[in-house]
C-alpha cells in the first residue's frame, strides 16, 4: 500500500511538499479547485466546511488544467521525492453544464475529455471526481473530537440542508455570480435522472479515460444524505456505489473510498463495504479517516478514536492485496499555533504504525 496525501490548492508549495513527506507520504493527491476563493475565509487551511448558503466560493474561470501545469506540479514534487497519483476533483467552471444539463453540456463533455487527456500524457492515473448537485453541503464544524478538538460533522439537519440551491451555482460552489437571483433556483429533478446524467457521462468519458490510462474514481455522496437542498444523491447507502460502479462496466471507473463518508450512511456495513470493493479491485485510492455515528448525526473524529476499527480495514485491504494508495483525508485541528499541520500529522503516524504492523 502507497502512503499518500492529499494537499488543497493553496497548500501546493514547497513547505507543504516536505510536510507531506516528513510525515511519510511518498504520494500525493492534489486538489486544483480552489475551494476557499471567497477572498477573507479565515478557514483556508481547514477542509471546507459546506455549512453557508453560498456554498464554499467562487469557482474560479480558468481554462481546462493543461498538461504544462500538470507536468510542472508533477515535477516540483518528484524534488521533493513524490509522485503526483491523483487529482481530486473538478472545477465546477468545467462541468457545470454536465452536472445540470445545462446547454453547454456537450462542450464541456470535452473539457472533461480534455482533462483525462492531459493527465494520461502527464502520466497522473486517477481523476477522483464527485457527481452532485449540492456537493459538500450541510456539515457545520464544532469541538466534536477528543479533547475538544475542531472538527465537522451534523447535529441533525441544518437550515443550509433544505436551501434550494439558486441558479449559478452548483457543486457548492458559484460558477456564474451574474446569475444568482432571490428565489431563482435550480429546478429538483429525481434521483433516475441523476443517474442517467452520471450513466450518459460516463459513457462518454470512460472510453477516453481508458485509452488514455487514467482511473475515474468515484466519491461517494458527502454527507450521505437522500436529498441536499432539495436535490437527490446519487446514492446514499453502500449498495447505491456498488451497484454504479458494476454497471459501468470498465476497469477504469472505481471508488474513491472515503471510510468516514460509508461509515455514516445510514445503513450498511462499513468492513463488508470495504471487501466487496478490495476484492473486485474496485478501488482507486482510499480516504482513510474516521467518524462516529451515522447521518444526520455523525461526527468526524481523530482516526484512533470513531466507530471504524481502522487495523481491521488494513487487514481487510491486505488480505485482498490492496497495492493502491491511502490518504488521511482530513483531520480534527489540534489546539496549537499549526492546527491543521498538527491534525494530519497525528494521522499520518497512526496509518503508518498500521502499515506497518498489518
Ligand atoms: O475536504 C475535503 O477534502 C473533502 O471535502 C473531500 O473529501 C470531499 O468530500 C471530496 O473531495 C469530494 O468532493
Amino acid at each position: 500500500m502507497k502512503l499518500g496525501f492529499g494537499l488543497y490548492k493553496q497548500m501546493l508549495d514547497d513547505e507543504h511538499f516536505a510536510f507531506a513527506r516528513q510525515a511519510g507520504a511518498t504520494h500525493i493527491v492534489a486538489h486544483l479547485t480552489d475551494y476557499f476563493n471567497k477572498g477573507e475565509d479565515e478557514n483556508r487551511t481547514d477542509q471546507p466546511v459546506g455549512d453557508q448558503e453560498m456554498g464554499w466560493g467562487i469557482a474560479k474561470k480558468e481554462e481546462v488544467w493543461p498538461y504544462e501545469t500538470l507536468i510542472s506540479l508533477k515535477k516540483r514534487l518528484a524534488k521533493h521525492g513524490l509522485k503526483l497519483e491523483a487529482l481530486e476533483n473538478i472545477n465546477p467552471v468545467f462541468w457545470h453544464d454536465i452536472l445540470l444539463d445545462g446547454p453547454k453540456r456537450d462542450e464541456q463533455v470535452e473539457n472533461v475529455k480534455q482533462l483525462v487527456r492531459n493527465m494520461g500524457k502527464a502520466g497522473i492515473p486517477i481523476l477522483g471526481y464527485y457527481f452532485s448537485l449540492a456537493g459538500v453541503a450541510g456539515r457545520i464544524r464544532g469541538r466534536f473530537a477528543r479533547g475538544g478538538a475542531v472538527a465537522v460533522g451534523m447535529e441533525g439537519k441544518s437550515e443550509v440542508i433544505d436551501t434550494p440551491i439558486p441558479r449559478g451555482m452548483v457543486w457548492n460552489m458559484i460558477y456564474d455570480s451574474s446569475q444568482i437571483q432571490p428565489g431563482d433556483i435550480i429546478e429538483p429533478i429525481s434521483r433516475q435522472e441523476l443517474i442517467r446524467r452520471h450513466r450518459d457521462f460516463l459513457n462518454e468519458i470512460l472510453p477516453v479515460a481508458e485509452e488514455s490510462g487514467v482511473q475515474l474514481a468515484m466519491h461517494p455522496d458527502d454527507p450521505p444524505l437522500k436529498e441536499i437542498r432539495k436535490q437527490p444523491r446519487l446514492g446514499y447507502q453502500p449498495d447505491h456505489f456498488k451497484e454504479i460502479i458494476k454497471t459501468s462496466e470498465s476497469p477504469n471507473h472505481v471508488m474513491e473510498l472515503c471510510l468516514g463518508t460509508i461509515a455514516e450512511m445510514a445503513s450498511g456495513d462499513i468492513y463488508e463495504t470495504v471487501e466487496h470493493f478490495a476484492k473486485r479491485d474496485e478501488i482507486g485510492y482510499i480516504h482513510f479517516r474516521n467518524v462516529r455515528n451515522r447521518v444526520p448525526y455523525y461526527k468526524e473524529t481523530f482516526v484512533d478514536e470513531g466507530d471504524i476499527d481502522m487495523a481491521r480495514i488494513v487487514q481487510i485491504l491486505r488480505k485482498h492485496d490492496y497495492r493502491g494508495m491511502i490518504i488521511p483525508d482530513h483531520a480534527p485541528q489540534m489546539s496549537c499555533e499549526a492546527p491543521w499541520h498538527a491534525g494530519m500529522a497525528f494521522s499520518m503516524g497512526y496509518i503508518k504504525a498500521l502499515l506497518q504492523y498489518f
